[in-house]
């Protein structure tokens, strides 16, 4: 079965009631309530290939969550068209859950006063998963996530890390194509983090699974994603790889070389400028639109010059992160590419 997520100018609107101000306000507002509509999501469209790993990524309330709800099949869409591993997630909920594994790292899918045992069994009944194959399972999860030494433990009596360990097994138990991760690591400590992207990449190298992530972390997001979508205020304002989009909006690296002859030729090569030099020191840096990635111009430097020490300085992910909503979402830039 294919696990792709296709995403056609999905949107949901909300419609909330809103109070007005002191008593009388109160008492209007009762008798005649003001309806206010907001725009959760606007129109967007993407897609994640089967075995790709895609993180969406915007500001607290750009419309993640709300992406996310709609292909679980929590909500539906105002407009638009969602096929998660080619079923519509809010016209056929049961045969979508099948297809899907779902985390949301501020709450628990499992029982909160069973054991972790036998929430795992409850599932295994629920998704009619035969013995062995569940046995095989919960050992390859116990090797990755350490899961044994809290199985009889009551699910309210984890820690945070141990809660969402068992969480993503218990998502992944049914074997499904497509995994949604909303903030899986939120509150983690590093050590549990590493532990669960270790996981992650296991799950989409080994296994072939299609994920879509939404995290605040950018570490996660350089560990984990090929291909980032950026939202902001309901709507799509970037999709792309992450060297693209380094490339596009964290253009501000420098590569500062120590030549192993001092008396070395040094001069700019394609995409990347010679900045200054002084003695054997050569800093290079990017040359307008068409310079390379800074790891490719390292690549570069490397192959051209014999160096005896070499260090890079480039945007950290935050920043890139930071120039692309503004200057994607700057009118001027719009329909750039
Ligand atoms: N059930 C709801 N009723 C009304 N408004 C809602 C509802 N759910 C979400 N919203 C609004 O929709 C917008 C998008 O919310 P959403 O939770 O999708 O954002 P998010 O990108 O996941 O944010 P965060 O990073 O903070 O989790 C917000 O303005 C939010 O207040």
């Amino acid at each position: 079965m294919s696990g792709s997520i296709e995403v056609r100018g999905l949107s949901r609107t909300f419609h909330t009631t809103v109070r007005r101000p002191g008593f009388t306000g109160a008492l209007r507002s009762l008798v005649q309530p003001e309806r206010v509509a907001k725009d959760a999501v606007s129109d967007i469209t993407f897609d994640v290939a089967p075995g790709e790993l895609l993180a969406l990524l915007g500001p607290n309330g750009a419309g993640k969550s709300t992406t996310i709800k709609m292909l679980t099949g929590i909500l539906t869409p105002t407009s638009g068209e969602a096929r998660v591993a080619g079923v519509v997630p809010y016209l056929e909920r049961e045969r979508n859950a099948r297809n899907i594994g779902a985390v949301f790292g501020q709450r628990t899918q499992l029982w909160w006063d069973l054991p972790v045992r036998e929430s795992f069994s409850i599932l295994r009944d629920i998704y009619e998963i035969p013995k062995p194959e569940h046995a095989v399972r919960l050992r390859e999860f116990d090797d990755l996530l350490e899961l044994s030494t809290f199985w009889d433990t009551r699910v309210r009596h984890l820690s945070l890390g141990q809660r969402v360990r068992c969480d993503l097994a218990a998502a992944l138990l049914h074997d499904p194509p497509v995994v949604f991760l909303d903030e899986p690591t939120i509150g983690m400590d590093v050590v549990v983090k590493e532990q669960v992207r270790e996981f992650l990449r296991h799950q989409v190298e080994e296994r072939g699974r299609t994920v879509l992530l939404t995290t605040h972390d950018m570490t996660e997001v350089e560990r984990l994603a090929e291909r980032v979508v950026l939202v902001n205020h309901g709507r799509l304002v970037l999709d792309g790889t992450l060297d693209e989009i380094k490339k596009r909006f964290g253009s501000t690296w420098q590569i500062r070389a120590t030549l192993a002859d001092p008396h070395a030729e040094a001069e700019a090569l394609p995409g990347i400028a010679l900045l200054r030099r002084e003695g054997p020191k050569v800093v290079f840096g990017p040359d307008g639109p068409a310079a390379p990635t800074v790891h490719q111009a390292l690549k570069r430097v490397i192959e051209r010059y014999e160096v005896s020490d070499i260090a890079l300085d480039e945007a950290d992910l935050e920043d890139v992160m930071r120039a692309a909503y503004v200057q994607a979402e700057a009118p001027a830039s719009r329909g750039g590419g």
